[in-house]
């Protein structure tokens, strides 16, 4: 494991991306969030955390971000969440390994999270189950309570109504424009389109598709129009999220494999399988 860590940390904990396989938008609601319908499905491709037990109650968070200060880090929130809740005078040393792109849509901040809720209910036994962790997950953001359930889903509301569906587990190709997007910025674009019609859940695996931020995004940000007019010449190319990173599906590693030796020095890019049960869920040996 990464020297990051230290030699006695007691877990250590993938934390995945995810993707947005399409993000319609369908409405936006008094309190300015926004109605969506979505896909969410998991990459094998993943930040790594370790944690340690702290007996005097204190949050420690080692690794340093650059541009996030300590207590508004969502390791820290969640850490904080769950022994506000719980009461628990207990506290932990936490490491990361960042790999995930900040502000890329591919959900690293909210995945950390979640990785923290479900290391701290295991050390500190507190027993509380996924469903209620994903109620406290909601607090710290729309998309957190997916990566606590851990199963690829439709979502639905603003991201939290989730039903597990189990989408062709393909081979993506992420390209990763040089730009941070702030998701509440394109949501507050008064151009966004806010109409797309509702489809049903029978409709969902056999619904191409569309992400309503991408055009956008496109049109804002020009690292991520030039990566997608280079990719897209390759293989159907979509945003993810509110951006930055796109993604291209092919179906064997092979062929994602081809495709990047197409783009080396062009485009910074990584290749994933998608996975319908989260890699932090396989780990800790939960069931399906
Ligand atoms: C919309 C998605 C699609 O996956 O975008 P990405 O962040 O992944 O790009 C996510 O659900 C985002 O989830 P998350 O990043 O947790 O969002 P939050 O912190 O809850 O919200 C950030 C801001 O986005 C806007 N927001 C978010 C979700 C939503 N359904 N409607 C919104 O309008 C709000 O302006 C909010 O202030
Ligand atoms: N542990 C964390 N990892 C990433 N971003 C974090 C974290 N904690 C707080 N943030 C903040 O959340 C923002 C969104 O991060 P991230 O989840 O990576 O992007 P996205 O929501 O586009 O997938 C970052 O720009 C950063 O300011």
């Amino acid at each position: 494991m990464t020297n990051l860590f230290p030699d006695d940390a007691s877990l250590i904990l993938p934390a995945p991306a995810k993707l947005n396989l399409f993000l319609h938008i369908l409405g936006r609601r008094a309190d300015g969030y926004h109605n969506l319908q979505t896909i969410f499905q998991f990459l094998d491709y993943s930040d790594q955390l370790a944690f340690n037990c702290r007996k005097d109650g204190e949050i420690k968070l080692h690794t340093i971000f650059e541009n996030v200060p300590h207590n508004d880090n969502l390791i820290v929130k969640a850490a904080n969440l769950l022994k506000n809740y719980t009461s628990s005078p207990l506290g932990a040393d936490i490491w990361i390994d960042k790999k995930l792109p900040m502000g890329g849509g591919i959900g690293g901040g909210s995945s950390n999270a979640a990785t923290t809720l479900l290391a701290l209910n295991q050390l500190w036994q507190l027993n509380l189950d996924l469903i209620t962790l994903a109620k406290l997950a909601l607090q710290l953001g729309a998309d957190v309570p997916v990566f606590v359930q851990g199963k690829a889903a439709f979502a639905e509301g603003v991201g939290e109504q989730l039903t597990p569906i189990t989408p062709p587990e393909l081979w993506f190709l992420v390209a990763i424009p040089k730009v941070a997007i702030s998701t509440a910025t394109v949501f507050n674009d008064p151009l966004l389109p806010r109409n797309t019609a509702a489809i049903t859940y029978q409709q969902v695996l056999a619904t191409e598709g569309q992400n309503d931020c991408q055009a956008i995004v496109l049109n804002h940000y020009p690292a991520v129009q030039d990566a997608f007019l280079i990719m897209n010449k390759l293989a159907p190319t979509k945003l993810t999220g509110t951006g930055a990173c796109l993604f291209a599906s092919f179906t064997t590693e092979q062929q994602a494999l081809a495709a990047q030796r197409q783009l080396i020095d062009k485009i910074d890019c990584f290749i994933a399988q998608g996975i319908n049960f989260s890699p932090l869920h396989q780990k800790l040996n939960l069931s399906y």
